[in-house]
């Protein structure tokens, strides 16, 4: 299963905010989408996810169309490729079972929806999504009272509870301390490996990328300016990712500078004592 990104291009009035960019990505690949503020990282993520537009070129998945979807089958296409956003997106006052099992929603009918009625199946899918990321004792607690860390491995809870091919993460880690973001790469790598599906992330930080990505893509004025490998991003092709400031002073470190620098055991993982299946009473 392929996909492919073709001539993709977004103005934004005069704007060129992505530029005909180009990318074949083998299912199963760790990309990290790196470069300046305004590069055009998250533009480019939200038209794969079609929550934007592209105002011309193509993007096919498995020989299919996603840019033609219409209807119920550009729900599927979104089910499919999971959001991940850098301020959650959770409902805050909703406890964190019923935010995780909100990912669920393109695949049940809309009346047992808005009814908010979830099967004994579901709860316990999310439970095991909980379980997975190591939060299943904040299951019944309202999402907005937990860590910003906690946050972001319920929202990656909720994205693998659509059972997705693609995850696309949008600078996941940037509200994050270097534990929390630790944390958080490393789920996403794991369900990377263990499930085999597609991550692609924009990520502030170089070292990031190098640590956790095996393809990197660099991205500058709306164009892919680097794709490759962590060990073919040489000096010369950071400048040309991250270029030089105004003054000639050259990249700033806090773009390429250590983000994840702790490589302790979990913190704030306190699984110990809570009954998370009674609890949500199963
Ligand atoms: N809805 C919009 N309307 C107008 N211009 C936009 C819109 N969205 C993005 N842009 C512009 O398009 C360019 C690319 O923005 P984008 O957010 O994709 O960049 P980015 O690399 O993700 O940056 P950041 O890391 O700051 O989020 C920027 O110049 C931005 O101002």
């Amino acid at each position: 299963m392929m996909f492919e990104l073709k001539d993709v291009t977004r103005r934004f009035g005069n704007k060129l905010a992505v530029d005909a960019v180009t990318l074949t990505i083998p299912q199963g690949q760790m990309v990290g989408i790196i470069g300046r503020s305004g590069a055009g990282k998250s533009t480019l993520l939200r038209m794969i996810n079609r929550l934007q537009e592209p105002s011309s070129g193509s993007i096919h998945f498995a020989g299919v169309e996603v840019s033609g979807l219409r209807g119920r089958a550009l729900r599927n296409w979104q089910r499919d490729c999971a959001m991940i956003f850098q301020q959650f997106n959770l409902v805050p006052r909703l406890d964190v079972l019923t935010n995780v099992m909100l990912g669920r929603l393109n695949h049940r009918s809309t009346l047992l929806s808005l009814l908010n009625i979830f099967t004994r199946e579901e709860r316990v899918h999310a439970i095991a999504a909980l379980e997975r990321l190591g939060i299943e004792q904040t299951a019944l607690q309202p999402a907005g009272t937990l860590s910003g860390g906690q946050q972001q491995r319920v929202a990656i809870a909720r994205a693998l509870m659509q059972n997705p091919k693609m995850v696309l993460a949008d600078e996941p880690i940037a509200s994050l301390d270097p534990l929390n973001a630790k944390i958080v790469m490393d789920a996403l790598r794991d369900i990377n490996e263990r499930e085999g599906i597609t991550v692609i992330t924009n990520l502030h930080t170089l070292d990031t990328a190098r640590n956790y990505c095996e393809r990197i893509v660099g991205m500058a004025g709306g164009r892919v300016v680097f794709d490759g490998k962590p060990s073919e991003l040489t000096a010369e092709a950071v400048k040309a990712i991250y270029g030089t400031d105004k003054d000639g002073a050259g990249i700033d470190e806090t773009m390429t500078s250590t983000s994840i620098t702790i490589a302790a055991e979990r913190a704030d993982n306190q699984s110990a004592g809570a009954q998370p299946l009674a609890l949500a009473g199963l």
